[in-house]
């Protein structure tokens, strides 16, 4: 299954896009001409520090690609190798460093010595200290937490081997005044982080004001980055400084060998608006998102989208009402977390209609605890919650769009549903709901973004299908032929630009190729029908 849908940055491939034959179809696009930043930092009251854009900047075009300051295990990391962060838990037999007795994926581990991987310094700093001797390998969730310093223990590195770089670091936002205030979070922090380097490893050279500081810091700006089955954290020099939209204008990638992030435009941005990723993940209703980005970012959304109660019309979080034929239920007021929900229909039957926002959040978790349960590879499951829910939430409702998105890329995909095999009725439920998402999409992940790129690729295939079979069947003019095959190559066309900036071994990478190879056989059939475009 794919994780397109899952807010995550993957590697660039920037510059991989070929000009062999066949790609006459595929419209270029400019990246960095070396004119220097495309962008400016402002201030503001509300955001702090954001940026802009220079001058107005096209879809697809590169606006930052820099390297990490620090990487490591994320907060809720598995026990991982320090060197590569491969994940370790599977292992019969755990290998460890020789000097720090840290476990590690084996003595040819490639991040052994690297600057973004295990290093001298810290295998020193370890060993020293003699963290391994807390290890406890009969206590799994302990031995996780350990590695939760990691990231804090890489920086505070950086205060004595690259002072710049540390400068850089501490002059990120860590939100402190907020999070002492929240006291399981500061405590946890104080437990895991600060007790362990100080109390534990007696690195007393370190203050508990300057640990604290960095864990908001790494709270509030990482990326969370990392190929092929690892999940890492990465603190970057300036890309932090994009502000949150729920509807962004730029998509990420990351290097799976120097952790490079670039960061694209996605839609065109105007010169003097602000450049933006998403904090909170897209494909959530409001108070989800915002309940995210308050708990975890420190800050009340007010976008546009978090401030219309239709989610700029696509009722992502509306429900159908349960008293009227055609009403909706949606938020009062979106920017109120305690704000009722009533049903928009004015007519007589459905006035003082409404439920509160405790009871809105119980229904959200009860059916969401129900999507859980599915499996997504069960087709059948997932058809029979859409049919279950088709009287209560809008089809539109993001517990019903997480569905349809594991849909669009199963049908087709698993075993008994292959795409050769299905009949006409499984094929256009296919592309059904590929348009349906794929319209969503066009409001809240516009542009050149990942999810639609994986969704215009799965759509081509029904069509192309429904074709073939079509014209062994029964005879069918030119045109309507050149006309489908048009529809397809447009599909095709985008999702290879999209997709071609995805890491060559992903999932995605690997469908911008096959994407390409299909842009290559839609050539041949001109022999046939003439010119397609
Ligand atoms: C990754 S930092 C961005 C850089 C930060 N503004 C600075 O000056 O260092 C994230 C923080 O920026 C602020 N921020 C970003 N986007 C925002 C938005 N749309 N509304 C309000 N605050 C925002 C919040 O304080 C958030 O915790």
């Amino acid at each position: 299954m794919s994780r397109s849908h899952r807010r995550r940055r993957s590697r660039s491939s920037k510059g991989s896009r070929s000009t062999t034959d066949g790609s006459s179809f595929l419209e270029d696009i400019s990246e960095d001409g070396g004119e220097g930043p495309k962008y400016e930092i402002k201030t503001s009251k509300i955001m702090g520090r954001y940026i802009v854009a220079k001058k107005d900047i096209k879809p697809g075009e590169v606006i930052i690609s820099e390297e990490p300051l620090v990487i490591g295990p994320c907060t809720d990391c598995k026990v991982q190798c320090l060197g590569c962060y491969k994940d370790l838990e599977k292992e019969i037999r755990l290998f460890r460093c020789s000097k720090c007795g840290w476990p590690m994926c084996s003595k040819q581990c490639p991040g052994i010595k690297k600057h973004h991987g295990h290093t001298e310094i810290e295998c020193t700093i370890l060993q020293e200290c003699k963290s391994a001797s807390f290890f406890n390998y009969d206590d799994l969730e302990d031995l996780r937490t350990h590695f939760q310093a990691i990231v804090p223990l890489r920086c505070l590195i950086l205060k004595t081997t690259d002072p710049e770089r540390y400068a850089i670091l501490m002059d990120m936002e860590s939100h402190n005044e907020i999070r002492r205030n929240i006291p399981d979070l500061w405590a946890l922090n104080q437990s895991r982080v600060v007790n362990r380097i100080i109390k534990h490893w007696k690195l007393t050279e370190f203050s508990e004001e300057e640990i604290h500081t960095i864990c908001g810091i790494l709270e509030v700006n990482t990326f969370q980055i990392g190929q092929q089955g690892i999940n890492i954290r990465g603190l970057y020099p300036t890309s932090f400084l994009l502000s949150h939209n729920c509807v962004p204008n730029t998509n990420h990638t990351d290097e799976e060998d120097t952790y490079e992030l670039t960061i694209r435009a996605s839609t065109k941005i105007q010169e003097g608006h602000p450049i933006t990723l998403s904090y909170a993940y897209t494909l959530q209703c409001t108070s989800k998102r915002r309940e995210h980005l308050l708990e975890n970012k420190f800050f009340e959304c007010r976008c546009e989208r978090c401030s219309d109660q239709t989610e700029l019309g696509t009722y992502c979080g509306a429900l159908i009402c349960p008293k009227c034929d055609n009403g909706l239920v949606l938020c009062d007021n979106p920017l109120d977390f305690d704000s009722t929900w009533s049903c928009n229909n004015t007519a007589k039957c459905c006035a003082g209609y409404s439920i509160s926002a405790t009871s809105m959040n119980l229904l959200l978790n009860r059916i969401s605890d129900e999507v859980d349960q599915i499996d997504c590879n069960d087709i059948k499951s997932m058809e029979l919650f859409l049919e279950k829910y088709r009287n209560v939430l809008h089809p539109n409702h993001y517990l019903c769009l997480g569905i349809k998105i594991y849909l669009s890329q199963v049908y087709g995909r698993i075993s008994g549903y292959i795409i050769q095999e299905l009949d006409e009725k499984p094929l256009l439920r296919k592309k059904e709901i590929c348009k349906e998402i794929l319209s969503v999409f066009d409001v809240i992940e516009p542009g050149l973004t990942r999810i639609r790129g994986v969704t215009l690729y799965e759509i081509h295939a029904p069509v192309m299908i429904l074709l073939t079979r079509q014209m062994e069947s029964q005879p069918i003019s030119k045109n309507l032929i050149k006309a489908t095959l048009k529809e397809v190559l447009k599909y095709l066309i985008e999702a290879e630009i999209i997709l071609s900036h995805e890491p060559k071994n992903s999932v995605e990478g690997i469908m911008g190729k096959a994407a390409r190879d299909a842009i290559l056989q839609i050539k041949d059939w001109e022999k046939i029908v003439g010119k397609i475009r």
